[in-house]
């Protein structure tokens, strides 16, 4: 065997947490490390300290501070943050709390009635009101957007604008006017007090001529107020990338009289700025308009064409944008970038319908690009959403399945990656009002998905349809021409159904040293669907924003299809189960264990670990064997309905001890501890000595279950010949449900493969030992034997599969 195969394995084996799962998935890791975060002590202190005072506050009236004391305190803060900001110190840790759950004002304004600052409470939302500010101050980005506003009083107050896009472009300048709905008055930690707005829809900025802006607080556009003069103007900020700008003056611009074709090319210019956004919704409203008012064959409906085509695109709906285009060919044949687009929608419908993918390429793009978002389509296999009783919605096969068929390749509905390399960027830690705190990238995730539902409401129900559990939203989805997106909503379907990854899952198996925090997280709405068990029928890999499911077992139609949410071998897997998603896991494995929890059985497991453990330093076969017989006998049901992971753990030090490391026994022998490593893990595998070897039933997937075909294929190469080939297909089946793809397999299997012999190996791996190959002195045990060959590495192999000997991720 290979020396990097070898290297690969040890690494593997250091890491006991990487013999049972080969990557953090679940929701929960990057919420239970925030959990343990050195700053989460402070936060929840100070969060207990809000909750304990919040009550006593709530209905008070607050006592008037000083304007110059509100501004000057604003002032220290934003000046504090624009030297950091000079000095280029990145790195801090930027902490908020979320309040209590509120639901975002569902009243048009013109059922609200106006109040003034001077009369709002502390710790109340003051419904069926809203208030009139002014920006005293520009704004001051922390967290939150803040400013300091004052009403048509001169009453100021500093107000934090929660969740807003931080797209370059300032929010609030100086002069800006807003209408804040039911105003929500907060406590600070600090003793002050300020606004507060969580949901996006309860702040509307008002543009420069909105009738409802004081009369006093009017500023004259510096153009004329010409249809013409405002596009113009909106040019300019497109041209320097201020699209948010530009969008206000191409409305601006419509809302003064002018000819149908200015209206046509304004809308236009306007749907571009709408693309550059991603606001994908309002970019398809503008092309069709002009579809529905220019002359078919124009060179506006030419561009409306390809614009339109672009936003189906953007909101992934590529039939239509393929038929758009192919309209638009037969009308304009010689447009080039219409063709372009054309056979990038067709590229995106094979995949969308065929499920084929050049995985190569997407691990290229996955590594080049950052962020790693992949402009491919999703694929949806033989799965459907259905009822699955009590557990509420499921996935279900259509049809019958075989282990490693592509369920699903899904790309994310929004991803938020943390690029280490990119140097000081500042981490977030929230706080949730339930005590979970919320750390990097799922905090981003979060703000981005409220930024992409705001921006195409279109998309609302895809997010806001995925299990929420007990929480109430609110049924409007829309007010004065507003999307409502619900912040504290998303904020549990987050916590709910958000995944944590890796940049791929390859890449993570091959990636050394400590490994604390998933560099992702994503919200994949199909995979969200998928119920818990511990023993899945269906496994979820990587690459970039891109989820691969594939099945881990053969399965009929109509199978439930089943992951993991929390890793098997966490200690806390139950509690988490129960505190974060709220069920009790009744799978083979969590009901034995339970019956288990009487603890005498558990003892005896655990003692006999313990004896198989010291006959492995012994260097004692015998004893290993009758003991490992003896640990089988205290499981009452077979191994097929109920894994051994103990017997599964033991055996793998054992094979790593003898196959891997000392080199000390026969190939015979190493297949029969490998094949009762596999078969303590359920897998149902008839023959395995000679003649046949044949997978009845396809048991739980960890990434040793590929080093152990890997290892029995080297193993048959001396005892049975035969079997190498269906060893190197298991090999590769499974390998492709762990990686999501088996184009990289030749990487895993250089130089042991059986294609890697006679194609990538180097002659000097060619003439090292393999676990069959190498001559035995002895099929015992020896402690004393002759210490391992070294074998030179190979460093091409070493870059790849590098030793790991980190901390397992949690
Ligand atoms: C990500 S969602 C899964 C889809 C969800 N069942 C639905 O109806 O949309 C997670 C929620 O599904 C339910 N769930 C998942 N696995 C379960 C299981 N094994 N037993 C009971 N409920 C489960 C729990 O309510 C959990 O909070």
């Amino acid at each position: 065997m290979g020396r990097s195969m070898f290297s690969w394995l040890l690494s593997k084996l250091a890491n006991p947490i990487l013999r049972r799962t080969p990557h953090p998935t679940a929701a929960t890791d990057a919420r239970d490390i925030a959990n343990t975060h050195p700053h989460f002590e402070l936060l929840n202190r100070q969060r207990q300290k809000l909750l304990r005072n919040a009550p006593s506050l709530v209905g008070q009236r607050p006592t008037k501070p000083p304007r110059d004391l509100v501004l000057s305190r604003f002032q220290l803060v934003a000046s504090q943050n624009v030297r950091n900001a000079a000095m280029g110190r990145g790195g801090a840790l930027r902490t908020s709390h979320l309040p209590p759950s509120y639901p975002p004002c569902v009243a048009s304004f013109s059922e609200l009635k106006k109040t003034m600052i001077d009369n709002l409470l502390l710790e109340t939302h003051h419904q069926g009101t809203y208030i009139l500010v002014r920006s005293l101050t520009p704004q001051n980005r922390m967290v939150a957007v803040t400013v300091v506003v004052e009403d048509e009083n001169g009453d100021i107050l500093p107000l934090l604008l929660y969740h807003q896009a931080d797209d370059g472009e300032p929010l609030v300048r100086e002069g800006t006017v807003m209408i804040l709905k039911e105003p929500f008055l907060k406590a600070m930690a600090d003793g002050s007090h300020g606004l507060r707005v969580d949901h996006l829809s309860d702040v509307v900025f008002l543009p420069a001529n909105d009738k409802r802006i004081p009369v006093a607080w009017r500023r004259k556009p510096n153009h004329s107020s010409t249809a013409l003069a405002w596009k113009a103007q909106g040019s300019n900020h497109f041209n320097q990338s201020e699209y948010r700008s530009a969008i206000e003056c191409y409305t601006q611009s419509l809302t003064c009289p002018s000819t149908p074709e200015e209206i046509c090319t304004t809308r236009l210019n306007r749907c571009l700025a709408f693309l550059k956004v991603g606001r994908y919704d309002a970019a398809l409203l503008d092309t069709e308009f002009v579809l529905a008012t220019a002359v078919a064959a124009s060179k506006l409906a030419e561009k409306a064409r390809l614009r339109k085509a672009e936003a189906l695109y953007g909101l992934e709906r590529y039939q239509e944008c393929y038929e758009v285009l192919k309209e638009l060919h037969l009308d304009h044949p010689d447009n080039a970038a219409a063709e372009v687009q054309r056979t990038r929608a067709i590229t995106r419908l094979a995949e969308q319908t065929y499920g084929k993918y050049n995985f190569k390429r997407l691990h290229a793009e996955a590594a080049q690009r950052r962020p790693p978002y992949l402009d491919h389509a999703t694929y949806i296999g033989p799965v459907r959403v259905q009822d699955a009783g009590s557990r509420g919605r499921g996935l279900f096969t259509t049809k019958a399945v075989k282990a490693g068929d592509l369920l699903f390749c899904e790309k994310a509905f929004t991803y938020a990656f943390d690029d280490e390399n990119a140097g000081t960027g500042d981490s977030k830690l929230l706080m949730g009002h339930d005590g979970i705190a919320t750390i990097g990238t799922q905090v981003d995730l979060f703000n981005m998905a409220i930024q992409k539902l705001y921006r195409n409401p279109s998309l609302i129900p895809t997010i806001t349809n995925l299990h929420h559990g007990s929480y109430q939203p609110t049924a409007t989805t829309q007010i004065d021409g507003q999307p409502i997106v619900d912040t504290f909503l998303l904020h549990r379907i987050i916590a709910i159904n958000a995944f944590s990854s890796s940049l791929t899952t390859l890449t993570n198996l091959a990636t050394p040293g400590p490994q604390t925090t998933p560099s992702a997280s994503g919200i994949w709405p199909l995979a969200s669907s998928l119920n818990h068990s511990c023993l899945g029928t269906a496994f979820r890999s990587f690459i970039g924003d891109f989820l691969i499911a594939r099945a881990t077992r053969d399965l009929p139609a109509n199978a439930e299809l089943t992951w993991w949410y929390h890793p098997l071998e966490a200690s806390d897997r139950k509690e988490t189960m129960r505190r974060q998603w709220g069920f009790e896991c009744d799978c083979a494995l969590c009901v034995d264990e339970g019956r288990l929890s009487e603890g005498v059985a558990r003892r005896s497991r655990e003692g006999l670990v313990e004896g198989i453990r010291r006959a492995v330093e012994a260097g004692s076969l015998d004893a290993v064997e009758s003991d490992v017989e003896a640990l089988q006998g205290t499981y009452v049901r077979p191994a097929v309905e109920v894994p051994r992971l103990e017997v599964w753990d033991i055996l793998w030090e054992v094979v790593e001890g003898v196959v891997v490391r000392r080199r000390t026994v026969a190939p015979e022998q190493a297949a029969r501890l490998i094949l009762a490593a596999l078969r303590a893990l359920g897998y149902g595998i008839e023959g395995g000595e000679r003649g046949t070897l044949v997978v009845r039933e396809w048991g739980v997937m960890v990434s040793g279950v590929v080093e152990c075909w890997v290892l029995l294929r080297e193993a048959y190469r001396e005892t049975a010949p035969e079997l190498v080939a269906p060893a190197e297909q298991y090999a590769r089946t499974a390998y492709r449900i762990l990686v999501g793809e088996d184009e990289s397999f030749g990487l895993f299997g250089e130089g042991r493969g059986v294609k890697g012999r006679s194609t990538t190996t180097t002659p000097r791996a060619r003439r090292s030992p393999s676990v069959a190959a190498r001559p035995s002195a002895s099929d015992r045990l020896s402690g004393s034997s002759s210490p391992p060959r070294p074998t030179p590495p190979r460093p091409a192999a070493t870059s790849r599969w590098k030793r790991s000997t980190g901390v397992p991720p949690p």
